[in-house]
C-alpha cells in the first residue's frame, strides 16, 4: 500500500513541530525517518498512524484519503521501543492477540490462528519459546516477538518507532537483519524512525532526513551519503571535516592551502571532506597538501582513525585509512604528514556577512 503525505503541518500549542511535509512512499518500500532528537520524526509517524492529527494537510493510503480515519480503521501494525508485550500472556498468546480480538465476523478460526502464530514463530526463530512469558526472553527476542505480533494481523503498513533503541549495539545489528528479512518476506510498506544513521543507511530502501520539523533530503542511502544537498545532511551522515575559507576562481583558499573547487561560486564558503576521503602522505604533493602533525591514532579493526593538527591553523582533522595502508606508511604519533582531500564538497556560506 502506498502512502502520500501532503503538506502536513503540526503544532503543539504554539510550537510548530512539522512544517509543510510532503513525502511519497511506494508500496512495499522500507523507509527510514532519520534526524536528530526533536526533528519531528515521531510526530510524522504518529500522524501517518492516525494517533495524532495534523492541523493541515492530508494522508493518503493507496491514493485514498485517510486523513480523518481512526487509527483502528487504518490497519497499521506498530512496533515501539517500549511497546511492552502483555506480561501475563505467553509468547504464543501475545502474537495471537490481534487476531483473537477481531470482531467475530472477521476472526479466523482457532486452528487458523494457531497455524499463523506457529508460522510467525518459525520466521522469527522462536518456535521453542511459545509457552514462555515475556520476562523469560532477552530484549532482542522480545522485539522479535513484537515484530511477529505486528505482522500477525497482516497490516497494510508497518510503523516502527525506534524499535531497537533500547538494545545493545550487537543485538541492534542482528535485529536490523530481522526487520529487513521480515519486510522482504511480507512486502509490507514500512516506515521506521531512528536517530541512528548507520541503522537507517543499513536497512532502508530510502532515507528521509529530517531537521527542525522539515525534510532536508530524501534518497537512497547512497544518494544521501554521496550527494548530500546541504551542509546539515553532510554533517549529519558520518564524520566530516570542515574547511572554512574563500572560493576564488575555482579554488577554495583555507589557511595557506588551496583546494580545487571548480564548480563553486566565489565567496565565503565551507569545504566538507569525509574522514575516509583524504590521501595521507609523508611528502607534500601539491597546493592542496595540508601539513599536519599526528596527534592521536585510534585503531578500530581494519580501519585506523588518525587525528592530525593542521600546522597552518592549528585545527584538528580526522582522517581514516585502512590498517594495511597505515602500516605501509609507518605512521606514528608526533610525525609530520600531509593530508590532501580526495573528494571535496563546497557549500557557499549564505549567512556570511548578514
Ligand atoms: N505531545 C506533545 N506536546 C508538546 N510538544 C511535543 C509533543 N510531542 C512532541 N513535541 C515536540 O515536538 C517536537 C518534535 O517531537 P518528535 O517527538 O516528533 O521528535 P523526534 O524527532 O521523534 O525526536 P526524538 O528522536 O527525541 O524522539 C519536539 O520539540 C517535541 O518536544
Amino acid at each position: 500500500m502506498s502512502i502520500i503525505v501532503e503538506n502536513i503541518t503540526k503544532y503543539y500549542g504554539s510550537y510548530q513541530a512539522l512544517t509543510n511535509i510532503n513525502l511519497e512512499i511506494k508500496s512495499g518500500e522500507l523507509i527510514a525517518l532519520l534526524g536528530p532528537s526533536g526533528s519531528g520524526k515521531t510526530s510524522l509517524l504518529r500522524i501517518i498512524a492516525g494517533l495524532e492529527q495534523a492541523e493541515n494537510g492530508s494522508i493518503l493510503f493507496n491514493e485514498e484519503n485517510y486523513t480523518h480515519k481512526h487509527v483502528k480503521d487504518r490497519n497499521v501494525g506498530f512496533v515501539f521501543q517500549h511497546y511492552a508485550l502483555f506480561r501475563n500472556m505467553t509468547i504464543f498468546d501475545n502474537i495471537a492477540y490481534g487476531l483473537k480480538v477481531r470482531p467475530r465476523k472477521i476472526r479466523p478460526g482457532k486452528k487458523e490462528i494457531e497455524q499463523k502464530v506457529i508460522e510467525l514463530l518459525q520466521l522469527v526463530k522462536l518456535e521453542g519459546y511459545k509457552d514462555r512469558y515475556p520476562s523469560q526472553l532477552s530484549g532482542g527476542q522480545r522485539q522479535r516477538v513484537a515484530l511477529a505480533r505486528a505482522l500477525a494481523v497482516e497490516p497494510n503498513i508497518l510503523l516502527l518507532d525506534e524499535p531497537f533503541g533500547a538494545l545493545d549495539a550487537k543485538v541492534r545489528k542482528e535485529l536490523r537483519r530481522w526487520l529487513r528479512r521480515l519486510h522482504d518476506e511480507f512486502n509490507v510498506t514500512s516506515v521506521f524512525v531512528t536517530h541512528d544513521q548507520e541503522e537507517a543507511m543499513d536497512v532502508a530502501d530510502r532515507v528521509v532526513i529530517m531537521n527542525e520539523g522539515k525534510i532536508e533530503q530524501v534518497g537512497t542511502p547512497e544518494e544521501v551519503y554521496d550527494h548530500p544537498i546541504n551542509p546539515f545532511v553532510y554533517d549529519f551522515l558520518g564524520s566530516v571535516n570542515l574547511f572554512k575559507g574563500n572560493v576564488q576562481q575555482g579554488k577554495l583558499v583555507t589557511g595557506n592551502v588551496e583546494m580545487n573547487a571548480p564548480d563553486s561560486e566565489d565567496g565565503v564558503s565551507t569545504g566538507y571532506v569525509r574522514a575516509h576521503n583524504f590521501i595521507i602522505e609523508t611528502e607534500a604533493s601539491g597546493k592542496d597538501s595540508i601539513a599536519s602533525i599526528i596527534d592521536h591514532i585510534h585503531t578500530m579493526g581494519a580501519i585506523v582513525r588518525i587525528e592530525v593538527i593542521r600546522e597552518d591553523t592549528n585545527e584538528p582533522l580526522e582522517v581514516e585509512l585502512t590498517k594495511e595502508h597505515y602500516i605501509q606508511l609507518g605512521l606514528r604519533k608526533g610525525a609530520k604528514v600531509f593530508v590532501r582531500p580526495k573528494e571535496l564538497k563546497v557549500f557557499v556560506d549564505y549567512m556570511a556577512g548578514i
